[in-house]
């Protein structure tokens, strides 16, 4: 391996936080690296993938498949899923449709008849090395539970006013960026990745 790595996604906020957590480097075991590069770069393509029907795992092999064919290479992507433990784990992967149509305020609402307010975000990164159709995706998933209140903090990424997280007072939107950070469910699936790719075994 030695090709760029290359990170899909149509989301700026999603590619801000994976940056944040991975910085501009794929993680990879010493000695691994054959080309001139000193690492392998991880680069980023906005591009709005199908949303895919199903539980998150499917949604991700069939994102990470359509991914590697479009870039011709190694390709990185990621799915987020935010359920609400009242429904069943619903919206989860359709969290998308209900929070652009919604909003964080709206999601809220949706529990008033519930007492269970409980919910927890779940991220799945699937990775696939080459555009073959037969290559296997791997899936690295990360989860944070919490539970869904009324919106507080800024409001430019997702249902983050919306959700905050076990053990805290502060919601998503309003923690510092470093601290989400160590305990999103993103960072969580990527620690995961890190590891994977990382260690000798
Ligand atoms: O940490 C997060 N904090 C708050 N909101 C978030 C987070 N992560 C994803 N979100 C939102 C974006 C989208 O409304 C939905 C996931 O849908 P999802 O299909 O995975 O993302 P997307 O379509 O925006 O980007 P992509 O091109 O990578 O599929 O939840
Ligand atoms: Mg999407």
């Amino acid at each position: 391996m030695g090709e760029p790595v290359v990170f899909v996604t149509g989301n700026s906020k999603k590619l801000e936080e994976v940056t944040q957590i991975l910085g501009q480097k794929f993680p990879h075991k010493e000695g691994e690296i054959t080309s001139s590069a000193s690492f392998i770069p991880l680069v980023s393509k906005k591009l709005d993938l199908p949303e895919y029907q199903g539980d998150s795992d499917y949604i991700c092999k069939q994102k990470a498949k359509a991914a590697a064919k479009i870039v011709n290479g190694p390709a990185l992507v990621e799915d987020s899923c935010l359920c609400f433990n009242a429904m069943g784990g619903l919206p989860g992967p359709y969290i998308k449709w209900f929070q652009d149509t919604l909003g964080a305020e709206g999601l809220h609402r949706m529990l008033t008849g519930w007492e269970d307010k409980s919910a927890y975000a779940l991220c799945t990164f699937g990775f696939c090395a080459s555009s073959d159709d037969d290559c296997e995706v791997l899936l690295f998933r990360g989860r944070t539970d919490g539970i869904i209140v009324s919106p507080r903090g800024p409001g430019d990424f997702g249902w983050d006013p919306c959700f905050q997280p076990s053990g805290y007072e502060l919601t998503f939107a309003e923690m510092p960026k470093d601290e989400k950070n160590k305990i999103s469910h993103r960072s969580r699936a990527l620690a995961k990745l890190r590891e994977h790719f990382t260690s000798s075994n």
